[in-house]
């Protein structure tokens, strides 16, 4: 039959192994990981003092075991709104931690009910256990689907459900035995209960920190170092998956093909580090001007794609032009000296039956025929009609 000791001496091993898994996401850097491996080191701690038990004196797992662990819950807490980006309420996690040992300490020394201590155990780590689901679900990353929100936020509200009937339960029945000396199932159940709170939490703790790390990472896979544009291979597929959205919802599309101007003699007059800086300078223009949705991309030195979704013919060309004439008004400073340069840019509005390749293909055409006409300027392709002539915006 299994025993309280058992039990106890099994969790602490699970305890371990999960300890081992967090040290491994020490060198992440995400925030939270220190809380979360703090709780279970306490934890561990605590249930080294429940199985003093035995040894008669109660101030160690009453008192210190259950400080510890206490502590160990608030810890995981804690851990969860930093990886959340939220701050960390010490001071009344701290607060309610002294007050519960006072109480605790009220009900086994000066008068000793152990039911009403076991409502009280149940009480705190069920509200905490509460606070943990509701602060991981309501964060809950809106972009992406994410099983270790899902499955800690969870199995949290479920930790604090059986809290709420082992508290109940016991305050209607203070007859209830619990502890080291009652194999009961009930007793075994309640026990592991408490056993599975902080392993459990921290298998998902470690689940949302490997989605986290994975998230971030295919970030900087899609960026472009230098500019933060999306990288070619980025730009390409986002925009393929809005051209199939266009499909479906018929939403317009645009292509905009935009390129510095004589770029090269700028990296020939300033040195590339200045050229560099003229091609952060333009991103900076574009992102600022751009709404989220649009698709920047950094197709190639100092070439660059945006696809405009949602966007009329006669939007997409006011905002080329705004862009034009944005990037025109804007200077850089070099050393002393402030140095303006222009785009040129080729758009292309997208007919449904036409495929990325064929759209930027009319862009980059339109783009070459603003090289033509003298720089600074937008020129339109005519979509579908070969024979009709180009158009210049400016
Ligand atoms: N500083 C810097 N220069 C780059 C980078 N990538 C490409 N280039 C340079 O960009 C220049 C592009 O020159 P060209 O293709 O001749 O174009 P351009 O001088 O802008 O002339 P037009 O496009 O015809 O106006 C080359 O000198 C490349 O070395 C980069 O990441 N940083």
């Amino acid at each position: 039959m299994t025993s309280p000791a058992f039990l106890i001496a099994v969790t602490a091993l699970l305890n371990f192994m999960m300890l081992l898994v967090l040290l491994s996401l020490r060198r992440s850097g995400l925030p939270g990981v220190r809380e979360w491996l703090w709780a279970n080191v306490l934890e561990l701690a605590a249930l080294g003092c429940y199985l003093a038990t035995p040894l008669g004196m109660p101030v160690i797992p009453i008192i210190l075991g259950n400080a510890l662990l206490g502590a160990a819950i608030c810890g995981f807490y804690a851990g969860c709104r930093r990886f959340l980006q939220l701050s960390v309420p010490v001071r009344p996690l701290l607060i309610s931690l002294v007050v519960y040992m006072i109480i605790l300490g009220f009900l086994r020394f000066y008068v000793d009910y152990l039911h009403l201590r076991v409502v009280l155990t149940s009480i705190y780590h069920g509200t905490l256990d509460a606070l943990i689901g509701y602060t991981i679900l309501r964060h809950h990353p809106k972009t992406r689907a994410t099983h270790g929100h899902d499955f800690t936020g969870g199995f949290a509200v479920l930790l604090a459900f059986g809290y709420l009937v082992r508290g109940i339960l016991y305050l209607q029945h203070p007859e209830l035995k619990y502890w080291f000396n009652d194999s009961s199932a009930l007793n075994l159940t309640f026990l592991a209960l408490g056993a599975v709170v902080i392993p459990g939490l921290t298998m998902g703790a470690v689940v949302m920190a490997h989605d986290a790390i994975l998230t971030a990472s295919e970030e900087v896979a899609s960026r472009d170092f230098l500019t933060n544009a999306l990288s070619r291979k980025a730009f390409i597929e986002q925009a393929t998956r809005q051209m199939a959205t266009a499909a479906r919802t018929g939403r317009p599309v645009s292509l905009l093909l935009l390129d510095i101007d004589h770029f090269k003699s700028i990296n020939d007059r300033f040195g590339h580090a200045v050229g560099d800086e003229v091609l952060r300078d333009f991103t900076l223009i574009m992102h600022s001007a751009l709404r989220a949705a649009d698709c920047l991309g950094r197709l190639g030195g100092e070439e660059f794609g945006l696809l405009l979704y949602g966007a009329s013919p006669a939007e997409a060309r006011s905002i080329s032009e705004r862009l034009r004439a944005l990037v025109e008004a804007n200077t850089v400073r070099i050393g002393d000296n402030l140095t303006a340069y222009t785009m040129s840019g080729g758009l292309a509005h997208w007919s449904a039956e036409e495929s990325l390749q064929e759209l930027t293909l009319r862009a980059d055409t339109a783009l070459y025929q603003a090289k033509d006409a003298g720089r600074n300027c937008i020129v339109i392709s005519q979509p579908m009609s070969p024979t009709s002539p180009p158009e210049h915006a400016h």
